[in-house]
């Protein structure tokens, strides 16, 4: 079947495969397979209103599509050129149809006659040549235009699809739903392009329609007065729908089906494959001494699991090819040959007329061969309409997917000068759940931090330090309570305001997939030209001494995002384009890394992440358009002599900013800080200066005093 292959159209509601009244439950060698009845549950030719459905509704948007698309001169020229040749390839086979339909008239004519007209003749034979040529001709010019066009619209929908998603937050990127949604839109697009594949289809569409039209107004023509034209055109072409509906039912059958496993043994030889087989655990294989025994554990496993233990894909490959015979497909052979006996019944019937009919049986099985696979295409594509109309209505919605964190209307600050004598927060009776997560992660939190405070959250893991870091940068909403910056409810400033205003360094920072000069420059966009400051920013992260010696320096890649490609290198080929050839991805084509995030250690790490800190906020103390710095853990991974030097420089730099650490030490940052807030189980338990709370003789007391014994 020509045409592309089918994509499930998403539908509401939910896929239980307990469900048996709904879901058929098979089993393929290991695997449990569970697919949607169609059949029995569809109101007759629902499925085809689900998809003229799905076209409406995304008609809209793809006009705003092509609109887009040919607001780019490029485009519009490329897409004009792309439909003449569209049109004039649909056009050629009625075109040389005709000419089939003249050499019958001179045949006819001959028989009649006992002469043949040499000019027409060779008109004819000209004609159909020059069809063939045509064709070709236009195929060409077809794939030429087709990828500069392809390339320039895939172009300006990836940077779309960029925006759209650069702009969400963290609630509403984290949702499982919009995660879907931006994979429906974001998957196909990166791979194709939605919007060509649209136009693709679309213009297919037409262009079937065209040609199957064009061709069978020619062959009204021509066959109108011939004996048994219409009784073989009704065969030929009643025996290409039969093979279309017979097709049609196997081809399609349901879509919406899941897989598992639940064989114990099957898993295990999976997990000790990837044991085996990934470096990662090569170390602890090999000090643990555990080859032998893991070789042993999967030969035992794989010995009761015996032949089934294929993978899904492959496991229903086989099973699929075994479902394929059925009684259709089976008639559908004889039914071909159907035309041939008629014509050689009626040929005994009417002897005279042989030659005729001989040359009307091929014309229209010609056509009607056309015509099946037209009909094939018309009816595939017309499925793939509605899903690449849903997927253009898809990327358009993502551009539209509302922030979960409301923005709110009043600029901050309101005079950039009090930045610099820092930000108060408040916390009134704030509780806060992750979204789809019933535990509270604080619960009835209050405090208050003067401006130009330094406040340390202290606690054990998971008592909500981080979280209260979050709420600050609006990162997420507290469930219930306000929380108050400068005495204003926070959700009332604008957020881009409140972001520029503020520094937040993670616990799980991450790298960005770029170089170490725009991993620390990003610290600060409005400044990310400036070598200089990047420099100064690694030196007061702690992160210029190694960077420096790398061999691309600031230039380095911690994970290179573009992979080499090379092929059959030989043996000795262990560098190539300056980087290191990387074998562990010998499994045909391989990429390359360059230097590789796990050669620095994760102290170096954190200094780098450290180093973007400093850039964003601070380089210097009157640049700065940051009030309040929130730091999670800057320390975890630092040995102690650069922990200390990495206070010093903050309490160094920060003036009089407001600062906020989230620390399991108590040590050097708890005793120079205006305000501890010890927490547990989600709560602020206790509160007060250094001094004040080991008067108290609380908790903190005693966890300073455990600390403090480990040091004696
Ligand atoms: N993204 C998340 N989704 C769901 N729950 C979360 C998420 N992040 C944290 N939690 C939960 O919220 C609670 C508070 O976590 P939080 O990270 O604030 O603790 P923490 O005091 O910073 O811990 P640590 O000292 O280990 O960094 C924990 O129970 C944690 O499991």
């Amino acid at each position: 079947m020509g045409g592309r292959k089918r994509k499930p159209l998403a539908r509401s509601g939910v896929f239980d495969p307990e469900d048996a009244k709904r879901i058929k439950h098979t089993r393929i060698g290991v695997w449990d397979m569970y697919e949607e009845r169609q059949s029995d549950i569809r109101i007759p030719g629902s499925s085809r209103l689900e998809t003229y459905g799905q076209m409406i509704q995304g008609l809209p948007y793809v006009w705003r599509m092509l609109k887009d698309i040919c607001s780019i001169r490029r485009c519009w020229m490329l897409m004009s050129l792309y439909f003449l040749v569209e049109v004039a390839a649909s056009l050629i086979p009625a075109v040389s149809l005709w000419y089939s339909g003249q050499l019958l008239h001179l045949v006819e004519t001959a028989v009649e006659k006992r002469t043949v007209d040499k000019d027409v003749l060779l008109q004819v034979a000209a004609g159909r040549v020059a069809c063939t040529v045509a064709e070709r001709l236009l195929q060409y010019s077809r794939s030429r235009i087709a990828l500069p066009l392809n390339m320039a619209i895939k172009q300006f929908y990836s940077a779309h699809i960029f925006n759209a998603m650069a702009r969400l937050d963290v609630p509403t990127f984290e949702d499982p739903a919009i995660q879907r949604q931006l994979e429906s839109a974001w998957s196909t697009s990166w791979k194709s392009s939605v919007a060509w594949e649209t136009i693709e289809v679309t213009s297919n569409v037409i262009m079937t329609i065209i040609r199957v039209l064009s061709q069978v107004s020619v062959l009204i023509g021509v066959l109108r007065d011939q004996q048994d034209g219409t009784l073989l055109a009704v065969l030929s072409f009643s025996q290409s729908l039969f093979q279309w509906f017979s097709v049609r039912r196997s081809n399609f059958k349901s879509m919406v089906w899941a897989a598992t496993t639940k064989n114990d043994d099957y898993v295990r030889m999976q997990g000790l494959k990837h044991l085996v087989d990934n470096p990662s655990h090569r170390k602890e294989v090999v000090a643990g001494n555990i080859g032998e025994h893991v070789t042993k554990l999967y030969r035992e496993a794989a010995g009761r699991v015996g032949d089934e233990a294929g993978d899904f894909p492959e496991m229903r490959r086989a099973y699929v090819v075994k479902d394929r015979l059925t009684f259709m497909s089976i008639l559908r052979e004889p039914m071909r040959e159907l035309p041939q006996i008629v014509f050689t019944l009626r040929a005994v019937q009417y002897p005279a007329s042989i030659p005729i009919s001989l040359a009307s049986l091929t014309l229209i099985n010609h056509t009607a061969n056309s015509f099946s696979s037209s009909l094939f295409h018309l009816f595939g594509e017309s499925f793939s309409l509605a899903e690449q109309f849903a997927s253009v209505r898809k990327l358009y919605e993502i551009s539209n997917i509302p922030n979960r964190i409301v923005d709110g209307e009043t600029p901050f600050p309101e005079n950039q000068q009090g930045l610099r004598n820092g930000i108060s927060v408040e916390f009134r009776n704030v509780s806060f759940q992750y979204p789809g997560t019933e535990k509270y992660a604080l619960h009835n939190v209050s405090f208050k931090i003067g401006a130009g405070q330094l406040c340390v959250i202290v606690g054990v893991n998971g008592s909500g330090k981080s979280t209260i870091l979050k709420l600050i940068s609006r990162i997420y909403d507290p469930t219930e309570g306000t929380i108050l910056i400068d005495d204003r409810d926070i959700k009332t400033f604008k957020l881009a305001d409140l972001r520029r205003a503020m520094s937040l360094l993670f616990q799980d920072y991450t790298y960005f997939p770029l170089s170490i000069k725009e991993n620390i420059a990003l610290g600060n966009p409005d400044l990310a030209m400036d070598e200089d400051k990047i420099r100064e920013a690694a030196r007061l992260g702690g992160a210029l001494e190694f960077v420096d010696k790398l061999p691309e320096g600031f230039d380095t890649y911690l994970d290179r995002p573009v992979r080499d490609y090379y092929s059959s290198l030989p043996e000795g080929t262990t560098t190539l384009f300056g980087r290191q050839v990387d074998y562990s991805r010998v499994r045909g084509v391989g990429g390359m890394r360059s230097t590789d995030a796990s050669t620095l250690s994760g102290g170096q790490m954190q200094r780098l992440a450290v180093s973007r800190t400093f850039m964003r906020s601070l380089i210097s103390e009157t640049e700065s358009s940051v009030g309040l710095l929130l730091f999670d853990e800057p320390s975890a991974a630092l040995d102690p002599t650069a922990e200390h030097d990495l206070f010093e420089r903050l309490r160094a730099l920060r003036g009089n900013k407001t600062m906020i650490f989230s620390s399991h030490r108590f040590g050097n940052l708890t005793r120079h800080a205006d305000l501890i807030l010890y927490m547990d189980d989600s709560e602020v338990q206790e509160e007060g200066t250094h001094d004040g709370l080991l008067k108290k003789g609380g908790e903190y007391a005693r966890i300073w005093g455990l600390q403090a014994q480990a040091f004696l």
